[in-house]
């Protein structure tokens, strides 16, 4: 039964997002294990693998495309799942990107707006001795870098306004772009350009509200994402919310395409979760790395970043998405001008929904202290 003015996309999104309802929930699809229920939707894909070499795809840490289980899911054409194409040891190096070098300045970031240049330059020097140090029993204040919740990357997106500006713009970091360029030449986008970055940092009691990635001009390149670290619920809906979504669980390592008819379907993210498995961290990043590899774009993460990045991981999940902005040639309109400026009030998908959420649990005041 649906409540009063809600679509059938929040009511599934509210069922996932309590954690008591969750044995309760309808089976989701789980690409790894390959279960009776998944394998009726899914369909393995034949990737064009001749388009990228394995030395490429070593390049940016990824297995050679002939040896990736990419799906397509039955009714949604365009939408491609990779599960954890990445070779052993070398998520490491995007984590500690995530977390050491992307949030850096001139790449914009949730916090910016609170606190001085000079904290909001280098977040991982500010947290790192408090996150190495962490005892899991122990209660301590969160480290900024525990505050992070988005950095944008490229064009760099505006929350308020919704839109990217030519002006607003830093060097997309070129290790994400070969990631991007080998992972979408795979799937068949031989011009996919990464002009811009949504990084979406989770803790355990993170959620990304129903929304449709639009803003970007170009429809017709797809939409990247690569997730790390915990585990979570991702929700595929159809083209407007009263459309029942498909519940998918997304693991560390997994890649996803949103493209063609899927590129402007609804989505969310109502829950975290653990990963399966036991122990602290997923358990692709406890195998030890592939010693032939070597290459000149990413370097192995030391052992002491991964300390850090460990800790931090132990109860986070990070999501990078990469889109094209601008169609082939394309410009910006001119009424897209004159904003460059303006600063966004840094809201994202995540503090709407959870702040609802939290509303209606009666927990408002405790993720309003814990910002
Ligand atoms: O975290 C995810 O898996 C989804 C992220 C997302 O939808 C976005 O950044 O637009
Ligand atoms: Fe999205």
């Amino acid at each position: 039964m649906l409540e009063q003015g809600e679509d059938a996309f929040r009511k599934i999104f509210r069922l996932y997002r309590k954690r008591t309802s969750l044995p309760i929930c309808p089976g989701w699809l789980e690409f790894r294990s390959e279960s009776p229920e998944s394998v009726a939707w899914l369909r393995t894909v034949e990737l064009s693998v001749g388009s990228v070499s394995d030395q490429d795809a070593a390049n940016v840490g990824l297995q050679p495309p002939r040896q990736w289980s990419a799906y397509h899911v039955d009714g949604y054409p365009g939408f491609l799942f990779i599960s954890n194409p990445f070779l052993p040891g070398w998520q490491h190096h995007w984590v500690r990107q995530c977390l050491k070098l992307y949030p850096k300045k001139p790449n914009v970031c949730n916090l910016d707006l609170h606190m001085s240049l000079d904290n909001a330059s280098d977040l991982w020097s500010s947290s790192q001795a408090q996150l190495r140090n962490k005892s899991p029993k122990r209660r301590s204040e969160k480290t900024l870098l525990e505050k992070l919740r988005w950095v944008t990357l490229g064009f760099h997106y505006n929350w308020d306004t919704k839109k990217y500006y030519r002006e607003h713009q830093s060097p997309f970091p070129m290790d994400l772009a070969a990631l991007s360029h080998c992972v979408s030449l795979a799937c068949g986008f031989s011009s996919f350009k990464a002009e811009a970055g949504i990084l979406n940092y989770y803790h355990m009691d993170s959620s990304l509200g129903i929304h449709v990635d639009e803003s970007e001009l170009d429809h017709s390149s797809p939409l990247l994402s690569f997730s790390f670290g915990q585990s979570s619920i991702f929700l595929l809906g159809g083209l407007s919310r009263d459309v029942a979504p498909t519940p998918m669980m997304m693991h560390s390592g997994d890649i996803m395409v949103m493209s063609g008819a899927s590129r402007l379907l609804y989505h969310a993210v109502p829950r975290i979760l653990r990963h399966p498995g036991g122990g602290d961290l997923p358990p692709c990043f406890s195998l030890p790395p592939s010693s032939d590899v070597s290459s000149p774009l990413i370097d192995p993460c030391s052992p002491s970043d991964w300390e850090v990045c460990k800790s931090y991981l132990q109860s986070s999940r990070i999501n990078m998405t990469v889109r094209q902005v601008l169609e082939e040639g394309g410009s910006f309109p001119e009424e897209y001008d004159g904003h460059s400026k303006k600063v966004s009030q840094g809201d994202s998908y995540h503090s709407k929904e959870e702040m609802q959420d939290a509303e209606e649990q009666g927990l408002s005041k405790r993720l309003k202290s814990a910002e």
